[in-house]
């Protein structure tokens, strides 16, 4: 049978991965598909590095419309990047109708029902596995295996550079700073790492997952985010010594008025599997009516890893070629015409524990007064530290754990210990997740 082939847009990091797994494995992949699968043109700015990493019989160009147009293109592989040049390309390809497979959750976070209905119109496919925790084939996973399930919940640690940086902080006292530089190097890093440590990127996947999860449109811009670099090597600390790991973590849940969508710095129970992925490896959990708490594991970013699923989706548009486009798994698990129009909820509906460390006069009755709002507020407490102060300081650390609460309920208690005058500064306040239902 004639081979597909490929034109790839981006030979950086994912893409120099994607030619070298393609050209090593040729054989299983076209055992697998049914046929070969060719990399026939690449565009990248720097032509020169394209010639050496797409090897000989490549087509190398530095303008991606060269690609998209061209009539012997069967799939477009985009791994540019962004919402610039990747989004125009992506559009063009589904234009000229070629399937389209992209590493690019920021571009189908932020434009995915436009590029999906387009898709969809055109009868073409966009494939995205790499999009969402790297090499763990999530999508399939949630969008097929699942699919008998109604899905409550799903929380990921699905931002490798972020929680590679807080392992190397917590196991070797390491400097974030020098973490956030080596996981540049390593390649894991976003092109602009804000959008690592700030919480965009692992938003970008948390949105995608929930749309599948639960049949909505994608809705980045709903979705509540937090980062680590307010993180401090002292909450890090105080959250080991009463048995959690602090990650960042992404959770989206069905509630009975909406979907809660938000990304933050988590504690979250030590003796949980999950409390214990470490460095740039991602898992996800996802929680079905059916088949009750499921994990997935692997690397979430890298060269290979990420390649991996760049070419099982690679594999999967090559079987689904010849398919009607009517019967192929849709975009977003659901049929674009039975989507939910289920509401996102603000970051102040959610319910979930909290640690909070405040900084109190080391005087009787300052506890009772702050367990005293606490209670006024509905918020029980789960445990209590105090740490004594050191000497020549009259204040002493203080941190809760929180029960279940209201965003809101907390949000007002806040703000009335820190009004309090025996309380020095803010009250720090990291969610609590414990996952255990
Ligand atoms: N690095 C990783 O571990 C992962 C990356 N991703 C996603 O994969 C995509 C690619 O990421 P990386 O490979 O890390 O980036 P990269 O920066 O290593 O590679 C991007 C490549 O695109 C080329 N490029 C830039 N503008 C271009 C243009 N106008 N025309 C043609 N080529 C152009 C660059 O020269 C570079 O070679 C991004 O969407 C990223 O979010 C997804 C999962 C993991
Ligand atoms: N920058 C991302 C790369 C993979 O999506 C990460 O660190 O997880
Ligand atoms: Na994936």
């Amino acid at each position: 049978m004639k081979p597909i082939n490929v034109g790839l847009l981006g030979i950086g990091t994912v893409g120099g991965g994607t030619a070298t797994v393609l050209k090593r494995n040729a054989e299983e992949i076209s055992r697998r598909a049914g046929r070969a699968i060719q990399l026939r043109m690449v565009a990248d700015l720097n032509t020169d590095r394209a010639r050496e990493v797409a090897g000989e019989g490549v087509e190398v160009t530095n303008d991606a419309n060269q690609v998209v147009c061209h009539p012997d293109i069967d799939i477009v592989v985009e791994l540019i990047g962004g919402t610039g040049i990747a989004k125009d390309m992506v559009l063009k390809a589904i234009e000229h109708g070629k399937h389209v497979v992209t590493a690019n959750k920021k571009l189908l976070a932020e434009y995915g029902n436009e590029i999906f209905a387009r898709a969809q119109e055109k009868g073409v496919t966009v494939a995205f596995e790499a999009a969402v925790a790297g090499g763990i084939p999530i999508i399939k996973a949630l969008r097929e295996g699942l699919t008998a399930n109604r899905i409550e919940w799903i929380a990921g640690i699905i931002n490798g550079t972020s929680n590679f940086i807080l392992t190397e902080m917590r196991e070797k006292g390491s400097d974030f700073a020098d973490v956030l530089q080596e996981a540049q190097r390593l390649g894991y890093a976003e092109a602009d790492p804000t959008f690592d440590i700030e919480g965009h990127d692992a938003a970008h996947k948390l949105t995608l997952m929930s749309a599948i999860a639960f049949g909505i449109p994608v809705q980045f811009s709903k979705a509540y985010l937090e980062g680590i670099s307010k993180l401090t090597s002292q909450d890090i600390s105080y959250a080991e010594q009463l048995g959690y790991r602090i990650k960042l973590l992404g959770v989206t849940k069905r509630k009975a008025n909406g979907i809660e969508l938000r990304v933050h710095p988590t504690l979250i129970p030590e003796k949980r599997l999950i409390a214990n992925v470490n460095g740039v490896m991602n898992a996800v959990l996802a929680k079905g009516d059916a088949v009750g708490q499921t994990m997935y594991y692997g690397a979430g970013a890298g060269a290979e890893p990420t390649a991996s699923a760049v070419v099982a989706d690679l594999v999967d548009v090559t079987r689904l070629a010849t398919a009607d486009p009517e019967h192929r798994v849709p975009h977003l698990a659901f049929q674009p015409n039975q989507m939910a129009d289920l509401p996102i909820l603000p970051i102040e509906e959610i319910e979930t524990c909290y640690y909070l460390r405040l900084d109190a006069a080391d005087r009787p009755g300052v506890l009772a007064d702050v367990t005293r709002i606490l209670a006024d507020a509905g918020i029980s407490i789960d445990a209590m530290m105090q740490k004594e102060p050191e000497a020549g300081v009259d204040r002493a650390t203080v941190i809760i754990l929180t029960h279940l609460a209201v965003e809101k309920q907390v949000n007002a208690a806040m703000a009335r210990i820190e009004a309090l005058p025996t309380i020095h500064g803010t009250v720090t306040r990291i969610r609590v997740e414990t996952l255990d239902n």
